[in-house]
């Protein structure tokens, strides 16, 4: 890890983990929440991509209880940065649940993006965004197709940092897990039965090989999730979030800076007003 991506604050006392009646009643909160996003849509189902990691593995866990392993699809779209463990790990989650799933290579589409724009395709930030949007054109062709809708993976955390990417990860048509900070969802994992190893895996968005979300954001999830309840949703001070994390201010100054520059995510698009009275 260099200098500059140093992680930030690492001593986060705060519990948000949930009771057992809350992980269950969460649990239940989220079938019915599916199960209503996709009769109020009269659709068959869903469609869902399924990277290896802890948040898409955890929202095909609950869908497919949801709506039965018959009516989901999960969709593998490796490309040239993904690792293969983690694509393996994608299909054993398939596997595991007998749901339907493809894998569709990306790479070759994503060339085709870098090979009429060059200069771009040596930034990491925005080729790696080309991947992550030709999945969601991918999620929406065969939802179009199979009249099911489109399950995003994103969880509170991620949300409110912007740490997705614009109408990429984010274009979906519901968060099952959107409501929960990333340690509860690691929690909720664990208690629907997701293999340790996938449980405790290092979050990545895998823009790029070797990309991990807390080297990028420089701060790690359980301070993140921690400064974002008591200060960002919760009622606390800069001060009283720093006396009582135990962490610096430059920790919860990273956070809210995030938060902040995020803004626009987390809203349609503006127009200007109407002028008509
Ligand atoms: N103030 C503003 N008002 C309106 N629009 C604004 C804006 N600032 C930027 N923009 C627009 O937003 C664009 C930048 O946003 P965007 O294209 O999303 O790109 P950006 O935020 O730069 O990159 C996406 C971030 O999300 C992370 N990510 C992506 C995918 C999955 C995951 C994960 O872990 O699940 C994480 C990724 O590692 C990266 O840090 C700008 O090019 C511009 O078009
Ligand atoms: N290679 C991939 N194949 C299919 N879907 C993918 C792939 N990469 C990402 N996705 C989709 O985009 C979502 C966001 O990507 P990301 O890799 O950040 O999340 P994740 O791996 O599920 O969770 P984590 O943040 O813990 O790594 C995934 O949950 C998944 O739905």
């Amino acid at each position: 890890m260099s200098e500059e991506t140093t992680v930030l604050g690492r001593s986060a006392p705060l519990d948000l983990r949930l009771s057992d009646s809350e992980l269950e009643t969460t649990r239940d909160h989220v079938l019915q929440f599916v199960r209503d996003v996709v009769s109020d849509a009269g659709a068959d189902g869903a469609v869902l991509g399924l990277s290896g990691g802890i948040d898409s593995t955890t929202t095909a866990f609950l869908a497919a209880e949801a709506l039965g392993e018959e009516n989901l699809h999960g969709i593998v779209m490796p490309s040239e940065v993904n690792a293969e463990e983690n694509m393996s790990d994608a299909e054993r989650v398939a596997q595991m649940l007998g749901i339907e799933y493809d894998v569709i290579e990306i790479q070759p589409i994503a060339e085709e993006f870098f090979d009429v724009f060059p200069e771009a395709a040596d930034d990491k930030q925005a080729a790696g965004n080309v991947y992550v949007r030709t999945r969601a054109v991918l999620g929406y062709f065969v939802a179009n197709y199979e009249n099911k809708i489109v399950l995003g993976t994103g969880n509170r955390s991620e949300a409110l940092l912007g740490y997705f990417t614009k109408y990429g990860d984010q274009a979906v048509d519901c968060n099952p897990i959107g409501n929960l900070y990333k340690q509860q969802v690691r929690q909720l994992a664990a208690s629907l039965g997701v293999p340790d190893d996938l449980v405790s895996k290092t979050p990545s968005a895998e823009m790029w090989a070797g990309q991990t979300d807390e080297e990028e954001m420089g701060v790690d999830y359980d301070t993140i999730d921690a400064v974002l309840a008591l200060h960002v949703d919760g009622p606390l001070s800069k001060a009283a979030t720093v006396r009582h994390l135990g962490v610096d201010e430059a920790t919860v100054d990273r956070v809210v800076e995030l938060y902040e520059r995020s803004e626009h995510k987390r809203h349609m698009p503006p127009a200007p007003e109407s002028l008509r009275p």
